[in-house]
């Protein structure tokens, strides 16, 4: 039976979020309709009708992705991606991802990210794992820092925090290879002032806003707090939730703050970028214990030359890439000449160095991985000598990409 695929009205809506919610086995999901709708985006939520009824789901909103060297593209992101239990494996998702990057192509977007729910599904499509995140565990009762910094930490109130953060992060974020620029509502519903129904309610978190010793703000951190007692001893749990910075001194005094928590024995921090300051903060960089590193943005390149073009090189060189997308989205060879001050990214018919399928140049593009890895997976073919060590040299950026937005 031939399903048809296209966009929502504003009366499908609902039944969208319904669908959504069914596909990822929420029972509860058809609740969240009303609080969703802001930020739906008709003209790119799609669905797949079975008579009147969604049984597979997609959209996307648009933003920007933070390249290497601090420039951005522009980048839709995908998210919702279901298809109803009684429905999947006869090409539903298949259909939308595709008719959503052929609208991505149309908008004139080089990418589309997303995260994915498990690895194996969107390498097909072209995407690659860009970003990578992990947990930090603390144990409080011994981890010091080395030196204690200068400034100060105080608590403030949820508004207070709500007006300050998304400045923070945008300060961050403009700097940040693999960064998104986040819509308004998502800070309203970390922050508590929009309600997803079926997520039940927030735990109420603690707000502090670190100052250097000139009264400046040089971060802000919103973190919850699981209080316990084991054999009358403190033995409590502080979680972050976000923490943003200006720069180093931010990222001493937040940490400084959480170690220094009577009542508690254990930070317990996630989705933290991998090359986290904080173990080299620490007396001892084995007080931090990192764990759970796993895969969290996913890049599927949709104009090389436009991203290629567009992000900055950790050494000056030329490459000639021979870019594969069985799909015909973009792909073909492209000479590439970049440096930390800028690149140009055209077109030519010049020898390639290396052939490169898309979804390890999305895999790569960011400076999270290593060309060189790549190569000896077997996801990189080199034709002239040197060209994988050049290749390396100039994908790597200054910081590991890291995206701290869950979309
Ligand atoms: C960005 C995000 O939203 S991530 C969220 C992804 N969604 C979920 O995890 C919710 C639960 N899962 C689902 O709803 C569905 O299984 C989906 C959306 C992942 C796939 O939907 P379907 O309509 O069944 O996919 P479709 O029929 O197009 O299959 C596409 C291919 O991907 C493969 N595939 C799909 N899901 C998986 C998986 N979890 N693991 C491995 N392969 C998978 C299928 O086998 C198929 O391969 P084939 O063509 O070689 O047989």
């Amino acid at each position: 039976m031939h399903l048809e695929i296209r966009t929502i009205s504003e009366s499908e809506v609902g039944p969208f979020w319904a669908a959504m919610a069914t596909g990822f086995l929420n029972p509860i999901g058809d609740k969240d309709a009303e609080a969703r709708r802001d930020g739906t985006h008709l003209d790119r939520t799609y669905g797949a009708f079975d008579g009147s009824r969604i049984v597979s789901t997609l959209r996307s909103f648009p933003t920007d992705l933070t390249l290497p060297g601090g420039t951005t593209v522009a980048a839709s992101a995908v998210t919702a991606v279901t298809t109803t239990a009684t429905h999947r494996r006869r090409g539903l998702a298949t259909r939308m991802v595709h008719q959503d990057l052929a609208a991505s192509v149309e908008r004139g977007e080089p990418v589309s990210v997303l995260i994915a729910a498990e690895w194996p599904i969107y390498g097909r499509f072209g995407y690659g794992a860009a970003t990578e995140h992990q947990i930090l565990t603390v144990d409080t009762r011994t981890a010091r820092l080395r030196d204690r910094p200068q400034g100060t930490v105080e608590f403030v109130d949820r508004d207070f925090a709500r007006d300050l953060m998304p400045t923070l992060y945008e300060r961050h974020r403009q700097v940040s290879p693999g960064e998104i620029r986040r819509p308004e509502r998502f800070w309203n519903v970390d922050y508590g002032l929009k309600r997803i129904p079926s997520w039940g309610e927030p735990k109420p978190a603690f707000h502090v806003v670190a100052r250097d010793p000139a009264g400046e703000v040089v971060g802000a951190a919103r973190y919850v707090v699981e209080g316990r007692w084991t054999d009358r001893q403190p033995d409590g749990t502080v979680e972050p939730q976000a923490m943003f910075t200006t720069g180093p001194l931010g990222d001493a005094l937040l940490w400084d703050h959480l170690i220094s928590l009577d009542m508690i024995n254990t930070i317990k921090a996630i989705d933290r970028p991998v090359d986290d300051v904080l173990p080299w903060l620490l007396f001892d960089a084995r007080h931090a214990k990192a764990s759970g590193r796993f895969d969290f943005l996913w890049v599927r390149v949709l104009d090389v030359a436009a991203l290629l073009g567009a992000r900055r090189y950790g050494a000056e060189g030329q490459l000639v890439l021979d870019v594969v997308d069985t799909d015909g989205y973009t792909g073909g060879r492209f000479a590439l000449d970049g440096g930390p001050d800028g690149a140009t990214c055209t077109p030519t018919t010049a020898t390639a160095d290396l052939t490169i399928g898309v979804s390890a140049l999305g895999a790569v593009c960011l400076g999270g991985h290593p060309v060189r890895t790549l190569a000896a997976a077997g996801l990189v073919d080199e034709h002239t000598p040197n060209a994988v060590a050049r290749a390396t040299r100039m994908f790597a950026g200054e910081r590991a990409p890291w995206c701290s937005t869950w979309f």
